[in-house]
């Protein structure tokens, strides 16, 4: 049996992962495809650097490009990270007939549809489990399992960094920066981790599951985006008082094929089966308008649970490389693309604000709300003790995107209000 020959871009948290996997599972792995599976290359970018496992090191080179023009080589699996220049990588492996497997959602989300089309001109597969939600396998499920169905709703915590990073803020009063260091030591966060707690990981995500989900092509600009950098632990405590958990919550939405698309920290009610998502794990919670609710649950960074997914990809390419049908299983979105406007996006919200502790206050807030026609779930006033202001607490029915940006805009003119302290989604 000849061996299948794969390419390795990275050498880091995933990346040894892969290794692990292959070499420790290589007698399950070549019986499933019929050859071996032989790590034939590896770059990285310092090659004198100490690795947690072991590697031949005439394997190893600084120099990606050697990997990409191996002529051995079939499969280049790309976990170093990255944009342009693992574009550039990725199209001249197609160009010569490789096939891929990445981990790389930044390069999905801004360049999937070019790497696609290069991958089906070439008639190579390019797989991407592993880009989205680490060890859950949601795009093969998107792809294949609902393949019948019309997909409404597609609501998911799909960043493992800010989750653990909510969850220790909540379970543990755990602090914020503390949390977040723990994360990266975990291998969890990206090499930046500003995109982990700005959301834009968890958007990119959100822009790959929009495409499969609605078949059309859901750029990243359509996502709308806000992190979790500016939760408080308060923000947490109100979250949980009033019966919900504070979430980063993308959420795509899907209406007469017209959608939304968002990530924002969410106060998700405490019942709903994504608010006891915790830790590193992420969920993504799936509507369809024939199966109804579905959700899938398992870690969603970390070297192994993502190493399975990547490994899972390679197995699918070398399988079609037998049967001879690589390059066929490419979704392309066919639907014209139609963003909702802000007048047809509507949610909850819950404010909270710090205002004159004086009579007639509350009635002038509540005008507000009414001179957009935002009715109001619930209203509540009450003194704090570290602070002279008075807290109202608020929960809207709910409200289009729209009149809430006009409601926000008239209350920072209202001289009662000192500060709009918090405002968020409020989900279920
Ligand atoms: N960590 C996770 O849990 C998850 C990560 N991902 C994605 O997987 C990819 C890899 O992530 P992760 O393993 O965490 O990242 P790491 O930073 O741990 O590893 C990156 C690897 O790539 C190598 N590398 C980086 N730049 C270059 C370059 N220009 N040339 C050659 N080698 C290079 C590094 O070399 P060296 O070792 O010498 O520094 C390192 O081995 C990213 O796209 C990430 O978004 C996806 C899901 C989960
Ligand atoms: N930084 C990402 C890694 C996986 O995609 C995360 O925390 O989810
Ligand atoms: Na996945």
């Amino acid at each position: 049996m000849k061996p299948v020959k794969v390419g390795l871009l990275g050498l880091g948290t995933v990346g040894t992962g892969v290794v692990r996997i292959v070499e420790g599972n290589q007698e399950d792995l070549s019986s499933q495809v019929g050859s071996p599976i032989v790590i034939e290359r590896i770059a990285v970018k310092n090659t004198e650097k100490a690795r947690d496992i072991e590697v031949d090191a005439a394997i190893i080179t600084d120099d990606p490009w050697e990997v990409i023009r191996d002529p051995e080589i079939d499969v280049i699996v790309e976990v170093m990270g990255g944009i342009a220049g693992t574009k550039e990588y990725i199209l001249e492996a197609l160009e010569r007939g490789k096939h891929i497997v990445t981990a790389n959602k930044d390069l999905m989300a801004l360049h999937g549809s070019e790497i696609l089309a290069k991958a089906q001109e070439k008639q190579c597969d390019v797989f991407y489990e592993a880009s989205v939600a680490g060890g859950i396998p949601i795009i093969r499920t998107l792809i294949e399992g609902f393949s019948s169905d019309k997909i409404v709703k597609i609501m998911g915590i799909v960043n493992g960094t800010t989750n653990y990073i909510l969850s220790k803020m909540s379970q543990e009063g755990a602090s914020y920066l503390d949390v977040l260091k723990e994360a990266q030591e975990l291998g969890y966060a990206e090499s930046d981790p500003t995109s982990d707690v700005e959301g834009l990981d968890a958007a990119r995500k959100m822009a790959i599951l929009g495409t499969l989900g609605f078949r059309t092509n859901v750029e990243l600009s359509d996502v709308s985006v806000s992190g979790i950098s500016g939760v408080s632990k308060e923000d947490i405590a109100f979250a949980k008082r009033l019966g919900y958990e504070m979430k980063l919550l993308g959420i795509a939405e899907s209406h007469e094929d017209e959608f939304s698309i968002s990530v924002q920290p969410t106060m998700i009610r405490a019942s709903h089966p994504i608010a006891s998502v915790n830790g590193v794990y992420n969920a993504v919670y799936v509507y369809g308008q024939a199966v109804g609710e579905t959700m899938f649950y398992g870690a969603g960074a970390g070297a192994m649970p993502t190493a399975t997914s990547i490994v899972a990809d390679l197995v699918a390419v070398i399988k079609n490389l037998k049967l001879g049908v690589n390059g066929l299983k490419q979704i392309v979105p066919y639907k014209q693309k139609k963003l909702k406007s802000d007048e047809d996006i509507f949610y909850k919200n819950f404010l909270l604000l710090h205002v004159d502790d004086k009579a007639g206050v509350l009635a002038k807030i509540t005008q507000v709300f009414a001179e957009y026609d935002v009715s109001l779930d619930s209203v509540v006033q009450q003194a704090n003790s570290h602070n002279p202001d008075a807290e109202i607490i608020i929960v809207t029915h709910n409200a289009s995107k729209a009149s809430m940006n006009k409601v926000m805009r008239h209350l920072e003119q209202l001289k009662v209000i000192h500060r709009i302290k918090s405002h968020y989604r409020v989900e279920g």
